[in-house]
């Protein structure tokens, strides 16, 4: 995969045309596609596809690591995660993800995002710990701005949006999840904010938002343990919606929208900007001071031995 080798900025309130400047930089840059372009060409390929538009948001040379399709039809996008081997969320991943959340938010085509996985039993393994490693000083605060990004675009989403959770789904991963409308998730994997477990913190905003999503004494006892729920467990605890077979998370979760379009969009998305603009509010408003923290944290000798530790433990674990 090539690397991004610049210094990205995506600043806390972009202006529209600075911010399109910026994808657009991105997208001469990494060869990434714009959604309705990249749809156009999509069709030319394949005539038979009528109802489908498909954007590979890499071009070939890069890895196809997120993969967006938006039904004509119904307006529903899906996200398709795939960077093997755990869907593990890296600077390039990120910056791509967010892309696509600004496309498809400004897309008049599209009312409903679907986030689901191509790595067969992994949804996402969170954060890259590679990146929070023996790492770059700036590179590691850009990570963190983008990744801070990808949550204000989520949560902070008009569309309909919902996890089809069809593997783990540790730490980042889990806070992808929690930030959609809707979860859906298999049977048999494990989801929840593991952080402590690695020796390392949840910042208040992921805090936040397994607060906001399951209330806070289940939350203070889960943050605090690192737990990682069964898909039984989250479901009792409300971390996620529904439980269906590996085979139904797709379809389960694309009826929930249909289900969420019958809503008139204008109150819905009135109603949840009131419900979720105090927490993003408050993260623009430290957003400065929550780069620091994570880097002098991450940066500390003690808590650099510590990820050597668990990179090993994963390392021996897969052999
Ligand atoms: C005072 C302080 C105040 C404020 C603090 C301020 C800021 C806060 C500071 C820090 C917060 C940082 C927040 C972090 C959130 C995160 O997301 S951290 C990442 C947490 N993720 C995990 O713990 C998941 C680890 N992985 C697993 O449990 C398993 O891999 C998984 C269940 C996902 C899949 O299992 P399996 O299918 O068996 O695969 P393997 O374990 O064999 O793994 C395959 C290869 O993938 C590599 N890998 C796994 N996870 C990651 C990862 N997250 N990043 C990078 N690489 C990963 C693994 O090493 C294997 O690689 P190999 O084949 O050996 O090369």
């Amino acid at each position: 995969m090539g690397q991004v080798q610049s210094r990205l900025t995506i600043s806390p309130t972009p202006t529209k045309l600075a911010w399109m400047m910026h994808l657009r930089m991105l997208t001469t840059m990494h060869g990434l596609c714009e959604v309705r372009q990249c749809s156009k060409r999509w069709k030319n390929l394949c005539p038979q596809t009528k109802n489908l538009q498909k954007c590979q948001m890499s071009s070939a040379g890069s890895s196809e690591m997120l993969q967006v399709t938006v039904d004509d039809k119904s307006g529903i996008a899906t996200m398709t995660m795939c960077r093997p081997p755990v869907n593990s969320l890296n600077l390039e991943f990120l910056t791509q993800i967010n892309i696509a959340l600004e496309k498809l938010e400004n897309s008049k085509d599209c009312s409903g995002l679907i986030i689901t996985s191509k790595i067969p039993k992994i949804f996402c393994a969170g954060l890259d710990i590679m990146e929070m490693y023996q790492p770059n000083v700036d590179r590691l605060q850009e990570f963190w701005r983008t990744l801070q990004e990808m949550y204000i675009r989520l949560y902070g989403s008009q569309l309909i949006t919902a996890a089809a959770i069809n593997g783990a789904s540790p730490a980042g991963g889990c806070l992808m999840a929690m930030s959609c409308d809707y979860r859906v998730m298999a049977p048999g994997y494990k989801i929840g904010l593991n952080e402590t477990q690695l020796g390392i913190v949840a910042p208040f905003w992921f805090q936040d938002l397994i607060i906001n999503t399951m209330g806070f004494r289940q939350s203070e006892m889960a943050l605090q343990l690192g737990t990682l729920f069964t898909s039984e467990e989250a479901l009792n605890l409300g971390m996620v919606d529904k439980i269906v077979p590996q085979e139904q998370v797709m379809e389960t979760a694309i009826q929930e929208i249909h289900k969420w379009k019958k809503i008139p969009g204008f109150a819905r998305q009135i109603t949840k900007s009131a419900l979720r603009k105090p927490s993003i509010d408050k993260l623009h408003s430290k957003r400065e001071e929550d780069i620091a923290n994570f880097r002098d944290f991450i940066t500390k000798d003690s808590i650099q031995k510590t990820l050597g530790m668990y990179i090993e433990s994963l390392k021996k674990k897969a052999k």
